[in-house]
Formats: C-alpha cells, sequence, structure tokens
C-alpha cells in the first residue's frame, strides 16, 4: 500500500466511561477503526449509540473530570489520549478540523465571526492579520455565503444555524487539516446548500488529501460520500465495511433494520408526492 493510502488516524480498543454519583457507565467501548489520506469513513446509527462522543473522544474534548478515555488515538504517529490541553490546542483545528452537530456551540457569543475566524488562521499559520482576512473571505466564498466582508463583522447569533455551519466548514477548509471529523455537517442546511457544503468537503478531501470521518444519519450522503462505512449500535461498532459491500450485503442485523428502515421512508416520500 503507497503512503497516500496510508493511516492517518489509529483508534484501537476506545473506551468511553463517565462516572456519576455512584457508579460508571460505558458510552462507548471496543472502537477500533482507522482513517486514510484522502479517504472518507462514514459513521452510522441512530441516536444515541455514541457516534459523537466518539468523535468527542478523538479531540479530547470531553469533560477530563467526569469521563475517562481508554484505548489508544494515534494521529500522524502520535498518541492523542491524555495529551495535555495545551498540546491538543494546537493539535486541533490545525491538524483535526472538527466541524460539530450544533454550530452555535462552536463560537464564542462575545467575538464577531471575524475576530474568531482570523485568530483561528493566525493562531495555526504564519498569516499575518490581512492575509487571514483574505483567506476567510475566499473560503466563505467557496461554502457560498453571500458578502462574508460584512458576515465577519458579525456576532454568531447575527448568523443562521446553517450559516454558521458553513462558517465551521470554511475555517476547516482554510487550515488544510490532515483529519476532519464532520458531525452531521448538513442537518442544519437546505438541499442547494447541503449539495455545496458537500462537493467543498470532497473538493477539500482530493486537494489536500485530508481523511474524514463523516457522522450522519443520512444513508444517502453516507453513499454519494465515503468510502467505508461503520455502523454503530449501542456504544459499538457492529459493522464495518466497504460503502458498496455494507448497502449492496450487509451482514448484520441492525445495518440490515437501518437500510431497510430507509427504504421504507423513501416509500413513505414517495406516497406523499403522490397523494
Ligand atoms: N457527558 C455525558 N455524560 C453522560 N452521558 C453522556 C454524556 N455524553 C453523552 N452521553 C450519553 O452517551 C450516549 C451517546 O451519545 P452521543 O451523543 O454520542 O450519541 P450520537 O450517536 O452522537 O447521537 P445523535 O445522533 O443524536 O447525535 C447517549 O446515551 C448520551 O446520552
Amino acid at each position: 500500500m503507497g503512503t497516500d493510502q496510508s493511516n492517518i488516524l489509529q483508534v484501537r480498543d476506545l473506551y468511553v466511561k463517565v462516572k456519576t454519583k455512584n457508579s460508571t457507565t460505558t458510552l462507548v467501548q471496543d472502537i477500533n477503526f482507522e482513517l486514510k489520506r484522502g479517504r472518507v469513513l462514514g459513521l452510522v446509527g441512530e441516536s444515541g449509540c455514541g457516534k459523537t462522543v466518539t468523535s468527542m473522544s478523538i479531540l479530547q474534548l470531553l469533560d477530563r473530570k467526569t469521563t475517562t478515555i481508554e484505548g489508544s488515538i494515534v494521529l500522524q504517529g502520535r498518541e492523542l489520549n491524555d495529551l495535555d490541553d495545551k498540546e491538543m490546542r494546537k493539535i486541533r483545528g490545525k491538524d483535526i478540523a472538527f466541524i460539530m452537530q450544533n454550530p452555535m456551540n462552536a463560537f464564542t457569543p462575545v467575538f464577531t465571526i471575524g475576530h474568531q475566524f482570523i485568530e483561528t488562521i493566525c493562531s495555526h499559520t504564519p498569516c499575518n492579520k490581512k492575509q487571514a482576512t483574505e483567506l476567510a473571505i475566499e473560503a466563505m466564498h467557496h461554502v457560498n455565503l453571500p458578502d462574508p466582508v460584512k458576515l465577519l463583522k458579525y456576532y454568531p447569533f447575527q448568523l443562521s444555524g446553517g450559516m454558521l455551519q458553513r462558517v465551521m466548514i470554511a475555517i476547516a477548509a482554510c487550515l488544510h487539516p490532515a483529519v476532519i471529523i464532520a458531525d452531521e455537517p448538513t442537518t442544519a442546511l437546505d438541499v442547494n446548500n447541503q449539495k455545496i457544503v458537500l462537493r467543498h468537503l470532497d473538493k477539500i478531501r482530493t486537494e489536500y488529501n485530508s481523511a474524514i470521518l463523516l457522522i450522519s444519519h443520512d444513508l444517502g450522503v453516507i453513499s454519494e460520500m465515503a468510502d467505508e462505512v461503520a455502523v454503530m449500535q449501542n456504544g459499538r461498532i457492529v459493522e464495518k465495511a466497504d460503502v458498496f459491500q455494507l448497502f449492496d450485503e450487509p451482514q448484520h442485523e441492525y445495518t440490515k433494520k437501518l437500510l431497510n428502515a430507509r427504504s421504507i421512508l423513501h416509500l413513505d416520500e414517495s406516497i406523499i408526492h403522490l397523494a
């Protein structure tokens, strides 16, 4: 296998446990997967199965006081599990970009979009403020954000969820990260902007050889974007396969159920259209 296909992120025997007053609950267990350069791994499964917990543990964003992460998370040869906060801050954004499910949580409410966008670029690259501003404007154009110069002056509350989600994607794209974790990146978007954002993510993947962990409920998006798919149920990966194999010949009962639910949904939609 050539270098281009080499593993950029390896997750081994990952367990995440949360400590409550009298007990410990396991949120995810025995998680194993790898991301390869320029490839997309889709992560699917019903709400609450542990997709976000898995991605937050990779980014070391879970509360260290209440959760423990066991196992190994190796990014470009470096172990991330238990790395101190200062080191993780250097890695987040630059080496791993995170497109959060809830875009409101990604921004500090008291600073403008421009301040946060430009700070992020300047703190991870040798760009000065002027260059960072130009980069930000260009990146915002790529995700179909109207009038970026004006938007940079706005505060997060002045933008819709869909616009904030696209700002997050624009920030991620600017830094050409080795890995992008995209947690439901298109849920807040209309169909047209979904297409633009997915096309843009695909462009980042091909241009910069970024690996993408794509978390989505939308099996249509997964089938279009992913090379491989991991299916999660109750905190475990129950099946992992090449995208064609998974959709054509699902092995696990739960995967079959997910795919069937999708066909039923499609059938319902066509009945609604006919009515
Ligand atoms: N800090 C926490 N403390 C306790 N339980 C938690 C914590 N974070 C998540 N959970 C629980 O862990 C489980 C997995 O949650 P997670 O958010 O990873 O699910 P998900 O698959 O991403 O769901 P969705 O698709 O709805 O986003 C859920 O039962 C959730 O309630």
